[in-house]
């Protein structure tokens, strides 16, 4: 199996403000013994912030963008250090690779992200992801690492992510602040009641708390990957989870599995959106059709050819993403006309297609 497994700051300092070796190196021997067994590890790491902010003494936090960054970019060496003293223990060898939005966005960089954590694999190379926080900037990132990992487990095409954190999984409410709240052991779907029970950001050195580990729940199972939610304190919970042993939350992963093109579009971050109307909507669905100018309502957002975007319903529904063709100045500049009339519009045509139905995924 290749398993993508994330690893949250909550886990990595045991809720202390430090790095837990202890803790770490027990997360070690289990990936060495997943990729003994003939298993593929890539590991997506967070607390490059907080190993920076150990290792400079604890100076007073401003909680800026740049403070973060310096932090990061401090302990994301600190971080990959102990990986590495950890992974020689046990005769694994360590692979740092650093991603952020962008890699997902381009094609040529996600193919070379992609390259390269196959040649890592196909060498029993531990490959240890963060984000590039050093040099991303809020707009450009992923954000968090519960998403990350999602992208990560698309772009690798992952049998399995496993993200350990400091909950037992995903609780009826946060239990926190509802000590009668019970763990939901099995999700098959991802409703508005699921997302309800995400409560706030997490714990005060986590980024994201429940929320964005349902939003990669959401976006690795829409591609067929099965995601578990799991505590990082329980005794082996990553060969639990690997070995299909009831432990924490497991996300049912749906449909089979796109075909690599698809899960790209998937994995990338929309950067607007195009309202379809119904006509369009139902030749999308029930034919299979591409989308055209005609079927187009309203754009929203700015993006680029190329770019992903996501095809709403009428009635406001995500129904699909896709590649646009257009770019959305020119865009909203045809929207709603025949294709013929493309080109007196624009002074140019880049096809009768605005998202043609190869570059299109369904949702
Ligand atoms: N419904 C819920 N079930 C479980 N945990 C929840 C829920 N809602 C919010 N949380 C909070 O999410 C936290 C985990 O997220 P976070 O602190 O960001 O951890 P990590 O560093 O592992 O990403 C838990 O400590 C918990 O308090
Ligand atoms: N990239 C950041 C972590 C961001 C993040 O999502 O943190 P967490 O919620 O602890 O998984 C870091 O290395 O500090």
């Amino acid at each position: 199996m290749r398993v993508v497994l994330k690893l949250g700051t909550s886990v990595l300092t045991g809720g202390s403000d430090r790095l837990c070796r202890p803790r770490m190196v027990d997360l070690m021997r289990q990936m060495a013994a997943l990729q003994g067994a003939g298993h593929q590890v890539i590991l997506v790491t967070s607390a490059a912030v907080l190993a920076g902010w150990e290792a400079l003494g604890f100076p007073p936090r401003t909680r800026t963008v740049a403070e973060k960054q310096l932090l990061a970019a401090v302990g994301q060496g600190v971080l990959m250090q102990t990986y590495g003293a950890l992974a020689e223990i046990y005769g694994v060898k360590v692979a740092q690779v650093l991603l952020t939005a962008g890699d997902f966005r381009d094609r040529t960089r996600y193919l070379n992200a992609r390259t390269t954590l196959d040649g890592c694999l196909a060498r029993r190379i531990l490959p240890i992801i963060n984000e590039n926080d050093a040099v991303a900037t809020s707009q450009l990132k992923v954000g968090d690492n519960d998403t990350l990992s999602a992208f990560v487990a698309n772009l690798a095409e992952a049998d399995l992510l496993v993200i350990l954190t400091d909950a037992p999984g995903l609780y009826t409410a946060d239990p926190r602040t509802h000590p009668e709240a019970v763990l939901i052991p099995l999700v098959e779907r991802i409703d508005a009641g699921i997302w309800e029970k995400a409560g706030g950001a997490g714990s005060h050195r986590g980024t994201g708390g429940m929320h964005t580990k349902i939003q990669a729940a959401e976006i690795a199972t829409r591609a067929g990957t099965p995601v578990i939610v799991a505590p990082g304190d329980a005794e082996n919970a990553l060969l639990r989870a690997v070995s299909g042993e009831a432990i924490g939350t497991r996300f049912v992963g749906h449909g089979s599995r796109l075909e690599a093109r698809k899960r790209w579009i998937l994995a990338e971050i929309a950067s607007g959106q195009i309202e379809l109307d119904a006509g369009a909507a139902k030749a999308l669905r029930e034919r299979g059709s591409s989308l055209l100018a005609v079927g187009v309502r309203s754009v929203v957002g700015e993006f680029e050819r190329g770019h992903t975007v996501r095809l709403l319903s009428p009635s406001g529904e995500e129904m699909a993403r896709g590649l646009t063709r257009y770019r959305s100045g020119d865009l909203r500049r045809v929207a709603g006309l025949r294709s013929s009339a493309i080109e007196a519009a624009l002074g140019f045509s880049d096809g009768p297609e605005v998202v043609h139905r190869d570059d299109l995924v369904l949702l």
